[in-house]
Protein backbone atom coordinates (compact mmCIF):
# COMPACT_ATOMS: atom_id res chain seq x y z
CA UNK A 1 0.00 0.00 0.00
CA UNK A 2 2.79 2.49 1.38
CA UNK A 3 4.16 1.96 -2.69
CA UNK A 4 1.10 3.11 -4.24
CA UNK A 5 1.11 6.18 -2.12
CA UNK A 6 4.95 7.01 -1.88
CA UNK A 7 5.69 6.43 -5.77
CA UNK A 8 2.93 9.43 -5.97
CA UNK A 9 3.95 11.47 -3.43
CA UNK A 10 7.64 11.24 -4.12
CA UNK A 11 6.33 12.66 -7.92
CA UNK A 12 4.03 15.27 -6.43
CA UNK A 13 7.65 16.86 -4.89
CA UNK A 14 7.20 20.17 -5.97
CA UNK A 15 3.78 20.53 -5.11
CA UNK A 16 4.55 18.90 -1.52
CA UNK A 17 7.24 21.27 -1.22
CA UNK A 18 5.19 24.61 -1.19
CA UNK A 19 3.26 22.87 0.86
CA UNK A 20 6.12 22.73 3.02
CA UNK A 21 6.67 26.51 3.17
CA UNK A 22 2.82 26.83 3.93
CA UNK A 23 2.60 24.51 6.80
CA UNK A 24 5.82 26.55 8.50
CA UNK A 25 3.56 29.32 8.35
CA UNK A 26 0.61 27.49 9.56
CA UNK A 27 2.93 26.44 12.56
CA UNK A 28 3.73 29.71 13.89
CA UNK A 29 0.73 30.08 16.10
CA UNK A 30 1.69 27.00 17.77
CA UNK A 31 5.21 27.53 18.44
CA UNK A 32 4.66 30.68 19.25
CA UNK A 33 1.56 30.40 21.81
CA UNK A 34 2.88 29.94 25.27
CA UNK A 35 6.02 31.85 24.33
CA UNK A 36 3.96 34.73 23.91
CA UNK A 37 1.29 34.10 27.03
CA UNK A 38 4.57 34.05 29.34
CA UNK A 39 5.67 37.38 27.79
CA UNK A 40 2.49 38.61 27.83
CA UNK A 41 2.41 37.82 31.92
CA UNK A 42 5.81 38.31 32.69
CA UNK A 43 5.93 41.70 31.04
CA UNK A 44 2.19 42.74 30.94
CA UNK A 45 -0.52 41.98 33.46
CA UNK A 46 1.20 40.50 36.47
CA UNK A 47 3.44 43.53 36.75
CA UNK A 48 0.88 46.32 36.20
CA UNK A 49 1.39 46.40 32.29
CA UNK A 50 -1.97 45.40 30.69
CA UNK A 51 -1.05 47.15 27.65
CA UNK A 52 2.26 45.66 27.25
CA UNK A 53 0.26 42.08 27.37
CA UNK A 54 -2.88 42.57 25.46
CA UNK A 55 -0.09 43.59 22.95
CA UNK A 56 1.62 40.33 23.20
CA UNK A 57 -2.26 38.58 23.00
CA UNK A 58 -2.50 40.90 19.71
CA UNK A 59 0.96 39.12 18.36
CA UNK A 60 -0.83 35.90 19.04
CA UNK A 61 -4.03 36.77 17.14
CA UNK A 62 -2.39 38.11 14.09
CA UNK A 63 -0.26 34.62 13.86
CA UNK A 64 -3.53 33.24 13.60
CA UNK A 65 -4.98 35.59 10.95
CA UNK A 66 -1.69 34.64 9.21
CA UNK A 67 -2.05 31.21 9.56
CA UNK A 68 -5.66 31.25 8.40
CA UNK A 69 -4.79 32.40 5.09
CA UNK A 70 -1.57 30.14 4.88
CA UNK A 71 -4.31 27.18 5.79
CA UNK A 72 -6.64 28.61 2.54
CA UNK A 73 -3.71 28.85 0.68
CA UNK A 74 -2.68 25.06 1.23
CA UNK A 75 -5.53 23.40 0.69
CA UNK A 76 -5.97 23.80 -3.42
CA UNK A 77 -2.63 22.23 -3.13
CA UNK A 78 -3.20 19.59 -1.09
CA UNK A 79 -6.24 18.82 -3.70
CA UNK A 80 -3.96 18.63 -6.33
CA UNK A 81 -1.99 15.96 -4.75
CA UNK A 82 -5.37 14.11 -3.99
CA UNK A 83 -6.59 14.47 -7.21
CA UNK A 84 -3.47 13.72 -9.02
CA UNK A 85 -3.43 10.31 -6.48
CA UNK A 86 -6.94 9.48 -7.84
CA UNK A 87 -5.95 10.18 -11.38
CA UNK A 88 -2.84 7.39 -11.21
CA UNK A 89 -5.05 5.14 -9.25
CA UNK A 90 -7.86 5.54 -12.12
CA UNK A 91 -5.09 4.63 -14.87
CA UNK A 92 -3.46 1.52 -12.60
CA UNK A 93 -7.38 0.20 -12.21
CA UNK A 94 -7.82 1.04 -16.37
CA UNK A 95 -4.19 -0.37 -17.58
CA UNK A 96 -5.24 -3.90 -15.09
CA UNK A 97 -8.35 -4.46 -17.23
CA UNK A 98 -6.52 -3.30 -20.15
CA UNK A 99 -3.74 -6.92 -19.33
CA UNK A 100 -6.77 -8.71 -17.59
CA UNK A 101 -8.95 -8.45 -21.04
CA UNK A 102 -5.65 -8.54 -23.21
CA UNK A 103 -4.97 -11.70 -21.30
CA UNK A 104 -8.53 -12.97 -21.69
CA UNK A 105 -8.08 -12.35 -25.53
CA UNK A 106 -5.32 -14.51 -25.64
CA UNK A 107 -6.81 -17.34 -23.95
CA UNK A 108 -9.32 -17.32 -26.30
CA UNK A 109 -12.33 -16.34 -23.77
CA UNK A 110 -14.18 -12.42 -24.36
CA UNK A 111 -15.19 -11.72 -20.84
CA UNK A 112 -14.08 -8.61 -19.22
CA UNK A 113 -14.47 -7.81 -15.57
CA UNK A 114 -16.77 -5.15 -15.97
CA UNK A 115 -17.90 -5.32 -12.25
CA UNK A 116 -14.83 -5.53 -11.09
CA UNK A 117 -13.68 -2.06 -12.58
CA UNK A 118 -17.13 -0.33 -10.98
CA UNK A 119 -15.86 -2.04 -7.37
CA UNK A 120 -12.25 -0.51 -7.92
CA UNK A 121 -13.56 2.49 -9.44
CA UNK A 122 -15.69 2.63 -6.07
CA UNK A 123 -12.57 1.55 -3.83
CA UNK A 124 -10.48 4.60 -5.61
CA UNK A 125 -13.08 6.82 -4.63
CA UNK A 126 -12.98 5.51 -0.74
CA UNK A 127 -8.82 6.02 -0.98
CA UNK A 128 -8.87 9.21 -2.33
CA UNK A 129 -11.32 10.65 0.05
CA UNK A 130 -9.35 8.52 2.96
CA UNK A 131 -6.06 10.25 1.37
CA UNK A 132 -7.38 13.58 1.28
CA UNK A 133 -8.73 13.48 5.41
CA UNK A 134 -5.23 12.01 6.34
CA UNK A 135 -3.93 15.21 4.69
CA UNK A 136 -6.02 17.32 6.24
CA UNK A 137 -5.73 15.43 9.66
CA UNK A 138 -1.95 14.40 10.21
CA UNK A 139 -0.52 17.40 8.82
CA UNK A 140 -2.17 19.64 11.32
CA UNK A 141 -1.11 17.11 13.99
CA UNK A 142 2.33 16.35 12.86
CA UNK A 143 2.81 20.86 12.49
CA UNK A 144 1.28 20.73 16.42
CA UNK A 145 3.95 18.50 17.78
CA UNK A 146 7.15 19.34 16.29
CA UNK A 147 5.83 22.86 17.13
CA UNK A 148 4.51 23.00 21.03
CA UNK A 149 7.68 20.40 21.42
CA UNK A 150 10.18 23.74 20.05
CA UNK A 151 7.90 25.89 21.72
CA UNK A 152 8.32 24.12 24.78
CA UNK A 153 12.16 23.72 24.21
CA UNK A 154 12.46 27.41 23.75
CA UNK A 155 10.35 28.79 26.76
CA UNK A 156 11.56 26.13 29.06
CA UNK A 157 15.05 24.20 28.21
CA UNK A 158 15.66 22.95 31.70
CA UNK A 159 12.11 20.83 31.52
CA UNK A 160 13.13 19.31 28.13
CA UNK A 161 13.13 15.70 30.03
CA UNK A 162 9.66 16.30 31.47
CA UNK A 163 8.17 16.11 28.02
CA UNK A 164 10.84 14.57 26.41
CA UNK A 165 10.91 11.34 27.23
CA UNK A 166 7.25 10.68 27.85
CA UNK A 167 6.65 11.71 24.00
CA UNK A 168 9.54 9.88 23.03
CA UNK A 169 8.10 6.65 24.57
CA UNK A 170 4.81 6.94 22.75
CA UNK A 171 5.90 7.87 19.15
CA UNK A 172 8.83 5.01 19.05
CA UNK A 173 5.79 2.80 20.33
CA UNK A 174 2.95 3.79 18.12
CA UNK A 175 4.01 1.95 15.04
CA UNK A 176 4.40 -1.25 17.10
CA UNK A 177 1.00 -0.99 18.39
CA UNK A 178 -0.80 0.15 15.11
CA UNK A 179 1.46 -3.26 13.82
CA UNK A 180 -0.18 -5.21 16.78
CA UNK A 181 -3.56 -3.50 16.35
CA UNK A 182 -3.71 -4.44 12.61
CA UNK A 183 -2.67 -7.94 13.35
CA UNK A 184 -5.49 -8.57 16.08
CA UNK A 185 -8.00 -6.40 13.55
CA UNK A 186 -6.59 -9.27 10.62
CA UNK A 187 -7.87 -11.71 13.53
CA UNK A 188 -11.24 -10.93 13.87
CA UNK A 189 -12.08 -10.25 10.41
CA UNK A 190 -10.75 -14.09 9.81
CA UNK A 191 -12.72 -15.26 12.48
CA UNK A 192 -15.61 -13.67 11.53
CA UNK A 193 -15.46 -15.58 7.88
CA UNK A 194 -14.70 -18.88 10.05
CA UNK A 195 -18.02 -18.27 11.46
CA UNK A 196 -20.31 -17.73 8.73
CA UNK A 197 -18.40 -20.31 6.71
CA UNK A 198 -18.94 -22.84 9.42
CA UNK A 199 -22.33 -22.02 9.99
CA UNK A 200 -22.96 -22.02 6.34
CA UNK A 201 -22.39 -25.61 5.90
CA UNK A 202 -24.52 -26.38 9.00
CA UNK A 203 -27.35 -24.39 7.81
CA UNK A 204 -27.05 -26.58 4.14
CA UNK A 205 -27.06 -29.73 6.37
CA UNK A 206 -29.72 -29.02 8.59
CA UNK A 207 -32.31 -31.29 8.06
CA UNK A 208 -30.15 -33.61 7.64
CA UNK A 209 -28.54 -32.96 11.39
CA UNK A 210 -31.98 -32.78 12.82
CA UNK A 211 -33.26 -36.12 11.04
CA UNK A 212 -30.03 -37.81 12.81
CA UNK A 213 -30.35 -36.33 15.79
CA UNK A 214 -26.74 -34.82 15.76
CA UNK A 215 -27.08 -31.13 16.56
CA UNK A 216 -24.78 -31.20 19.37
CA UNK A 217 -21.85 -32.64 17.24
CA UNK A 218 -22.79 -30.31 14.46
CA UNK A 219 -22.48 -27.36 16.53
CA UNK A 220 -19.34 -28.09 17.90
CA UNK A 221 -17.30 -26.39 15.34
CA UNK A 222 -19.65 -23.50 14.87
CA UNK A 223 -19.54 -22.50 18.71
CA UNK A 224 -15.11 -23.57 18.48
CA UNK A 225 -15.00 -20.71 15.89
CA UNK A 226 -17.30 -18.32 17.88
CA UNK A 227 -15.56 -18.39 20.50
CA UNK A 228 -12.04 -18.07 18.55
CA UNK A 229 -13.84 -15.03 16.98
CA UNK A 230 -14.97 -13.21 20.38
CA UNK A 231 -10.64 -14.73 21.99
CA UNK A 232 -9.96 -12.56 18.97
CA UNK A 233 -11.99 -9.68 19.77
CA UNK A 234 -11.20 -9.92 23.36
CA UNK A 235 -7.61 -9.75 22.06
CA UNK A 236 -8.15 -6.76 19.97
CA UNK A 237 -9.80 -4.78 22.57
CA UNK A 238 -7.04 -5.12 24.90
CA UNK A 239 -4.42 -3.83 22.51
CA UNK A 240 -6.46 -0.73 21.89
CA UNK A 241 -6.88 -0.42 25.33
CA UNK A 242 -3.18 -0.11 25.78
CA UNK A 243 -2.20 1.73 22.49
CA UNK A 244 -4.72 4.07 23.83
CA UNK A 245 -3.37 4.32 27.23
CA UNK A 246 0.53 4.29 26.23
CA UNK A 247 -0.61 7.42 23.88
CA UNK A 248 -2.25 9.43 26.62
CA UNK A 249 0.29 8.90 29.08
CA UNK A 250 2.37 10.57 26.79
CA UNK A 251 0.62 13.66 27.06
CA UNK A 252 -0.70 13.35 30.59
CA UNK A 253 2.53 12.60 32.51
CA UNK A 254 4.31 15.79 31.40
CA UNK A 255 1.08 17.56 32.90
CA UNK A 256 1.36 15.64 36.12
CA UNK A 257 4.82 16.58 36.19
CA UNK A 258 4.49 20.06 35.83
CA UNK A 259 1.56 20.53 38.12
CA UNK A 260 3.58 17.96 40.99
CA UNK A 261 6.96 20.07 40.34
CA UNK A 262 4.90 23.48 39.68
CA UNK A 263 5.33 25.03 43.35
CA UNK A 264 9.17 24.33 43.48
CA UNK A 265 9.69 25.10 40.01
CA UNK A 266 7.88 28.53 41.05
CA UNK A 267 9.61 28.69 44.60
CA UNK A 268 13.17 28.14 43.29
CA UNK A 269 12.50 30.56 40.35
CA UNK A 270 13.01 27.78 37.44
CA UNK A 271 10.39 29.04 36.25
CA UNK A 272 8.44 32.19 36.16
CA UNK A 273 4.31 32.57 36.64
CA UNK A 274 4.42 33.34 32.82
CA UNK A 275 5.97 30.36 31.66
CA UNK A 276 4.40 27.59 34.06
CA UNK A 277 1.22 29.11 32.40
CA UNK A 278 2.91 28.71 29.23
CA UNK A 279 4.36 25.24 29.48
CA UNK A 280 0.92 24.43 30.57
CA UNK A 281 -0.23 25.74 27.59
CA UNK A 282 1.90 23.76 25.23
CA UNK A 283 0.81 20.26 26.96
CA UNK A 284 -2.92 21.27 27.43
CA UNK A 285 -3.68 22.92 23.84
CA UNK A 286 -1.23 21.09 21.63
CA UNK A 287 0.16 17.85 22.88
CA UNK A 288 -2.81 16.57 24.42
CA UNK A 289 -5.07 16.90 21.42
CA UNK A 290 -2.70 16.15 19.13
CA UNK A 291 -1.62 12.87 20.37
CA UNK A 292 -5.63 12.61 20.80
CA UNK A 293 -5.98 12.88 16.94
CA UNK A 294 -3.08 10.48 16.96
CA UNK A 295 -4.49 7.87 18.14
CA UNK A 296 -8.24 8.09 16.70
CA UNK A 297 -8.59 9.33 13.78
CA UNK A 298 -5.40 9.40 12.04
CA UNK A 299 -4.56 5.61 12.76
CA UNK A 300 -8.31 4.87 12.07
CA UNK A 301 -7.94 6.53 8.82
CA UNK A 302 -4.52 5.21 7.79
CA UNK A 303 -5.55 1.79 8.76
CA UNK A 304 -8.88 1.98 6.95
CA UNK A 305 -6.32 3.51 3.64
CA UNK A 306 -3.92 0.58 3.98
CA UNK A 307 -6.46 -2.04 3.67
CA UNK A 308 -8.24 -0.03 0.39
CA UNK A 309 -4.95 0.36 -1.51
CA UNK A 310 -3.62 -3.04 -0.42
CA UNK A 311 -6.97 -4.09 -2.07
CA UNK A 312 -6.64 -1.78 -5.48
CA UNK A 313 -2.88 -3.25 -5.82
CA UNK A 314 -3.90 -6.89 -5.30
CA UNK A 315 -7.03 -6.48 -7.80
CA UNK A 316 -4.97 -4.51 -10.38
CA UNK A 317 -1.31 -6.38 -10.66
CA UNK A 318 -0.57 -6.62 -14.02
CA UNK A 319 -0.94 -10.80 -14.41
CA UNK A 320 2.25 -12.42 -14.70
CA UNK A 321 3.36 -13.11 -18.21
CA UNK A 322 3.07 -17.11 -18.68
CA UNK A 323 6.53 -19.04 -16.73
CA UNK A 324 5.81 -22.35 -18.24
CA UNK A 325 8.26 -23.44 -20.88
CA UNK A 326 7.69 -23.58 -24.39
CA UNK A 327 6.78 -27.26 -25.30
CA UNK A 328 8.06 -26.67 -28.91
CA UNK A 329 11.52 -27.94 -29.94
CA UNK A 330 13.68 -24.87 -31.16
CA UNK A 331 13.45 -23.99 -34.84
CA UNK A 332 9.61 -24.72 -36.08
CA UNK A 333 7.99 -24.13 -39.26
CA UNK A 334 4.94 -21.91 -39.33
CA UNK A 335 2.76 -23.92 -41.50
CA UNK A 336 -0.62 -21.94 -42.67
CA UNK A 337 -3.21 -24.24 -44.68
CA UNK A 338 -6.29 -23.79 -46.56
CA UNK A 339 -6.67 -20.63 -44.37
CA UNK A 340 -9.83 -18.96 -44.80
CA UNK A 341 -11.27 -16.18 -42.92
CA UNK A 342 -13.94 -13.61 -42.92
CA UNK A 343 -15.81 -11.09 -40.92
CA UNK A 344 -19.21 -12.25 -40.32
CA UNK A 345 -21.55 -15.32 -41.83
CA UNK A 346 -22.21 -12.73 -44.54
CA UNK A 347 -19.39 -11.13 -45.16
CA UNK A 348 -16.83 -11.88 -47.90
CA UNK A 349 -13.93 -13.87 -47.22
CA UNK A 350 -10.67 -11.30 -46.65
CA UNK A 351 -8.69 -14.50 -47.10
CA UNK A 352 -9.25 -17.44 -49.29
CA UNK A 353 -8.45 -20.92 -49.13
CA UNK A 354 -4.62 -19.20 -48.50
CA UNK A 355 -1.20 -21.62 -47.85
CA UNK A 356 1.68 -20.41 -46.59
CA UNK A 357 4.65 -22.22 -45.27
CA UNK A 358 7.33 -20.04 -42.88
CA UNK A 359 10.71 -21.93 -42.17
CA UNK A 360 11.90 -21.34 -38.78
CA UNK A 361 14.13 -18.20 -38.76
CA UNK A 362 13.15 -16.99 -41.80
CA UNK A 363 12.30 -13.46 -42.44
CA UNK A 364 8.88 -12.80 -44.81
CA UNK A 365 7.33 -9.05 -45.60
CA UNK A 366 3.91 -9.64 -45.79
CA UNK A 367 2.74 -6.99 -48.93
CA UNK A 368 -0.22 -5.77 -50.60
CA UNK A 369 -2.53 -2.82 -50.87
CA UNK A 370 -4.42 -1.33 -48.08
CA UNK A 371 -7.32 -3.99 -47.44
CA UNK A 372 -6.19 -6.88 -49.21
CA UNK A 373 -5.92 -8.26 -46.01
CA UNK A 374 -2.85 -8.32 -44.24
CA UNK A 375 -3.43 -7.75 -40.82
CA UNK A 376 -5.96 -10.18 -40.81
CA UNK A 377 -3.42 -12.70 -41.90
CA UNK A 378 -1.23 -11.16 -39.35
CA UNK A 379 -3.55 -11.69 -36.54
CA UNK A 380 -4.22 -15.67 -38.12
CA UNK A 381 -1.12 -16.50 -38.28
CA UNK A 382 -0.81 -15.42 -34.47
CA UNK A 383 -3.69 -17.05 -33.10
CA UNK A 384 -5.64 -14.41 -32.25
CA UNK A 385 -8.06 -14.78 -34.59
CA UNK A 386 -9.17 -18.11 -35.37
CA UNK A 387 -9.81 -19.15 -39.33
CA UNK A 388 -13.40 -20.17 -40.83
CA UNK A 389 -11.94 -23.13 -41.98
CA UNK A 390 -7.59 -24.09 -42.33
CA UNK A 391 -5.62 -24.18 -39.42
CA UNK A 392 -2.05 -22.81 -38.34
CA UNK A 393 0.11 -24.72 -36.73
CA UNK A 394 3.61 -23.68 -35.34
CA UNK A 395 6.18 -26.98 -35.24
CA UNK A 396 3.16 -29.24 -35.83
CA UNK A 397 0.91 -27.74 -33.42
CA UNK A 398 -2.55 -25.62 -33.48
CA UNK A 399 -1.47 -22.31 -32.57
CA UNK A 400 -4.42 -21.90 -30.53
CA UNK A 401 -2.57 -24.87 -28.13
CA UNK A 402 0.37 -22.61 -28.10
CA UNK A 403 2.38 -21.35 -25.46
CA UNK A 404 1.05 -17.79 -25.89
CA UNK A 405 4.89 -16.46 -24.98
CA UNK A 406 5.78 -17.78 -28.32
CA UNK A 407 4.29 -15.87 -30.59
CA UNK A 408 4.08 -11.84 -30.51
CA UNK A 409 1.93 -9.87 -32.72
CA UNK A 410 3.13 -5.98 -32.09
CA UNK A 411 0.39 -3.63 -33.38
CA UNK A 412 0.40 -0.19 -35.32
CA UNK A 413 -0.97 0.68 -31.71
CA UNK A 414 1.58 0.68 -29.35
CA UNK A 415 0.37 0.49 -25.37
CA UNK A 416 2.43 1.74 -22.58
CA UNK A 417 1.06 1.02 -19.60
CA UNK A 418 1.58 3.17 -16.72
CA UNK A 419 4.89 1.88 -14.43
CA UNK A 420 8.23 2.43 -14.70
CA UNK A 421 10.64 2.20 -18.21
CA UNK A 422 12.22 -1.06 -16.88
CA UNK A 423 8.32 -2.80 -15.69
CA UNK A 424 7.46 -2.10 -19.43
CA UNK A 425 10.12 -3.43 -21.02
CA UNK A 426 10.38 -6.54 -18.65
CA UNK A 427 6.26 -7.46 -19.02
CA UNK A 428 7.51 -10.37 -21.21
CA UNK A 429 10.66 -11.18 -19.63
CA UNK A 430 10.25 -10.79 -16.08
CA UNK A 431 14.03 -11.57 -15.04
CA UNK A 432 15.79 -9.49 -17.74
CA UNK A 433 19.18 -7.87 -16.51
CA UNK A 434 19.83 -4.25 -16.75
CA UNK A 435 22.74 -5.50 -19.50
CA UNK A 436 20.13 -7.40 -21.18
CA UNK A 437 17.72 -4.01 -21.21
CA UNK A 438 21.08 -2.11 -22.20
CA UNK A 439 21.63 -4.29 -25.18
CA UNK A 440 17.90 -4.18 -26.34
CA UNK A 441 18.15 -0.59 -26.63
CA UNK A 442 21.34 -0.64 -28.20
CA UNK A 443 20.21 -3.03 -30.96
CA UNK A 444 16.60 -0.70 -31.35
CA UNK A 445 18.33 2.51 -30.98
CA UNK A 446 15.92 3.62 -28.10
CA UNK A 447 19.20 4.53 -25.88
CA UNK A 448 18.36 8.30 -26.48
CA UNK A 449 14.84 7.81 -24.83
CA UNK A 450 15.92 5.98 -22.05
CA UNK A 451 18.85 8.63 -21.22
CA UNK A 452 16.01 11.39 -21.95
CA UNK A 453 13.28 9.17 -19.38
CA UNK A 454 15.94 9.06 -16.65
CA UNK A 455 16.42 5.20 -16.95
CA UNK A 456 14.74 2.29 -16.62
CA UNK A 457 13.71 3.23 -13.01
CA UNK A 458 11.77 6.39 -14.24
CA UNK A 459 7.71 6.56 -14.43
CA UNK A 460 7.09 6.78 -17.71
CA UNK A 461 4.44 8.74 -18.75
CA UNK A 462 2.34 7.71 -22.04
CA UNK A 463 1.07 10.51 -22.95
CA UNK A 464 4.06 12.46 -22.98
CA UNK A 465 5.72 10.27 -25.25
CA UNK A 466 5.54 10.30 -29.03
CA UNK A 467 3.95 7.73 -31.22
CA UNK A 468 7.24 6.56 -32.26
CA UNK A 469 8.43 6.55 -28.37
CA UNK A 470 5.75 4.23 -27.75
CA UNK A 471 6.36 2.30 -30.46
CA UNK A 472 10.23 1.35 -29.74
CA UNK A 473 8.99 0.36 -26.13
CA UNK A 474 6.54 -2.10 -27.15
CA UNK A 475 9.38 -2.91 -29.94
CA UNK A 476 11.84 -3.79 -26.83
CA UNK A 477 9.01 -5.03 -24.54
CA UNK A 478 9.15 -8.34 -27.14
CA UNK A 479 12.72 -8.11 -28.43
CA UNK A 480 13.51 -9.17 -25.17
CA UNK A 481 11.01 -11.72 -24.68
CA UNK A 482 11.00 -15.55 -25.56
CA UNK A 483 8.65 -15.08 -28.26
CA UNK A 484 10.31 -17.77 -31.41
CA UNK A 485 8.04 -16.19 -33.86
CA UNK A 486 7.30 -12.23 -33.73
CA UNK A 487 5.33 -10.29 -36.29
CA UNK A 488 5.32 -6.61 -36.66
CA UNK A 489 1.82 -5.20 -38.08
CA UNK A 490 3.07 -1.82 -39.60
CA UNK A 491 4.30 -1.79 -35.49
CA UNK A 492 7.03 0.54 -36.66
CA UNK A 493 4.93 3.17 -38.77
CA UNK A 494 5.41 6.36 -36.74
CA UNK A 495 9.44 5.78 -36.73
CA UNK A 496 11.48 7.67 -39.65
CA UNK A 497 12.99 4.65 -42.32
CA UNK A 498 16.26 5.12 -40.65
CA UNK A 499 15.15 4.10 -36.88
CA UNK A 500 12.69 1.40 -38.74
CA UNK A 501 15.63 -0.17 -40.85
CA UNK A 502 17.58 -0.72 -37.67
CA UNK A 503 14.39 -1.74 -35.66
CA UNK A 504 14.27 -4.43 -38.58
CA UNK A 505 17.61 -5.66 -38.93
CA UNK A 506 17.81 -5.99 -35.16
CA UNK A 507 14.70 -8.42 -35.02
CA UNK A 508 16.07 -10.28 -38.20
CA UNK A 509 19.55 -10.69 -36.42
CA UNK A 510 17.52 -11.88 -32.98
CA UNK A 511 16.77 -15.45 -33.13
CA UNK A 512 13.44 -16.99 -34.19
CA UNK A 513 11.35 -16.09 -37.19
CA UNK A 514 10.08 -12.39 -38.18
CA UNK A 515 7.31 -11.50 -40.01
CA UNK A 516 6.70 -8.09 -40.99
CA UNK A 517 3.20 -6.50 -42.45
CA UNK A 518 5.39 -3.72 -44.91
CA UNK A 519 4.28 -0.73 -45.16
CA UNK A 520 7.15 0.83 -46.96
CA UNK A 521 9.31 -0.98 -49.87
CA UNK A 522 12.00 -0.74 -47.53
CA UNK A 523 10.58 -3.58 -45.49
CA UNK A 524 10.23 -6.07 -48.21
CA UNK A 525 13.61 -5.43 -49.78
CA UNK A 526 15.11 -6.14 -45.89
CA UNK A 527 13.10 -9.23 -46.39
CA UNK A 528 14.70 -12.77 -47.25
CA UNK A 529 11.04 -13.71 -48.53
CA UNK A 530 8.12 -11.71 -49.42
CA UNK A 531 4.44 -12.63 -49.81
CA UNK A 532 2.06 -10.38 -51.92
CA UNK A 533 -1.82 -10.32 -51.66
CA UNK A 534 -4.25 -9.15 -53.89
CA UNK A 535 -7.30 -9.20 -54.41
CA UNK A 536 -7.79 -11.95 -56.35
CA UNK A 537 -5.58 -14.18 -54.62
CA UNK A 538 -2.55 -14.74 -52.77
CA UNK A 539 1.81 -15.15 -54.11
CA UNK A 540 4.99 -15.73 -52.77
CA UNK A 541 7.83 -13.91 -54.60
CA UNK A 542 11.51 -13.86 -53.51
CA UNK A 543 12.85 -10.06 -54.09
CA UNK A 544 14.90 -9.48 -57.08
CA UNK A 545 17.55 -7.53 -54.53
CA UNK A 546 18.66 -11.35 -53.24
N1 LIG B 1 -12.82 -6.03 -37.45
C1 LIG B 1 -13.23 -5.99 -38.71
N2 LIG B 1 -14.53 -6.15 -39.01
C2 LIG B 1 -14.97 -6.15 -40.28
N3 LIG B 1 -14.17 -5.98 -41.34
C3 LIG B 1 -12.86 -5.81 -41.11
C4 LIG B 1 -12.33 -5.81 -39.79
N4 LIG B 1 -10.98 -5.63 -39.88
C5 LIG B 1 -10.70 -5.52 -41.19
N5 LIG B 1 -11.81 -5.63 -41.92
C6 LIG B 1 -11.89 -5.58 -43.35
O1 LIG B 1 -11.12 -6.66 -43.86
C7 LIG B 1 -10.40 -6.26 -45.00
C8 LIG B 1 -8.91 -6.51 -44.77
O2 LIG B 1 -8.50 -5.66 -43.71
P1 LIG B 1 -7.01 -5.68 -43.20
O3 LIG B 1 -6.91 -4.66 -42.09
O4 LIG B 1 -6.61 -7.05 -42.86
O5 LIG B 1 -6.22 -5.19 -44.46
P2 LIG B 1 -4.78 -4.57 -44.58
O6 LIG B 1 -4.20 -5.07 -45.84
O7 LIG B 1 -4.02 -4.80 -43.33
O8 LIG B 1 -5.13 -3.03 -44.71
P3 LIG B 1 -4.24 -1.76 -44.32
O9 LIG B 1 -2.97 -1.85 -45.09
O10 LIG B 1 -5.08 -0.60 -44.72
O11 LIG B 1 -4.02 -1.87 -42.84
C9 LIG B 1 -10.72 -4.80 -45.25
O12 LIG B 1 -11.72 -4.73 -46.20
C10 LIG B 1 -11.25 -4.33 -43.93
O13 LIG B 1 -12.21 -3.32 -44.10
Amino acid sequence: MSSLLLRHLRSQRPVLLRVAALSTVEAAPALASGLVIAAALDQGFLVGSPMVGTAWLALLAALHVVRGLAERAVFPLLSEVVESFRDSLVSRVVGGTIHRAADSRSSHSSTVDSAAVGRLTGQVEQARGLTGALLRTVRPMVLTLVAAVAGFVALAPSLVLIMGVPLLVVLVAFPFTVRALARRRREVVLADEEVAARSGQVLLGLRDITALGVQDRAAEPVIDAAERHAAASAAQGRVEAVRALLTMAGGYVPLLLLIGFGPWLLGSRVLSPGEFVGAATYVTAHLLPALRMLTGTVSGLWTQLAVTLTRIAETTAAPPPTVRDSALPEGCDVIAEGLTFSYGAAAEPVVRELDLAIAAGDHLAIVGASGSGKSTLAALLAGVEEPDTGRVLLGGVPITSVDRGEVALIPQQAFVFVGTLGENLRYLAREATDAELDHAADALGMRPIVDRLGGYSAVVDAAALSGGERQLIALARVYLSRATVVILDEATSELDPAAEDRVERAFAARRGTLIVVAHRLASADRARRVFTLCALGAQETVPRSR
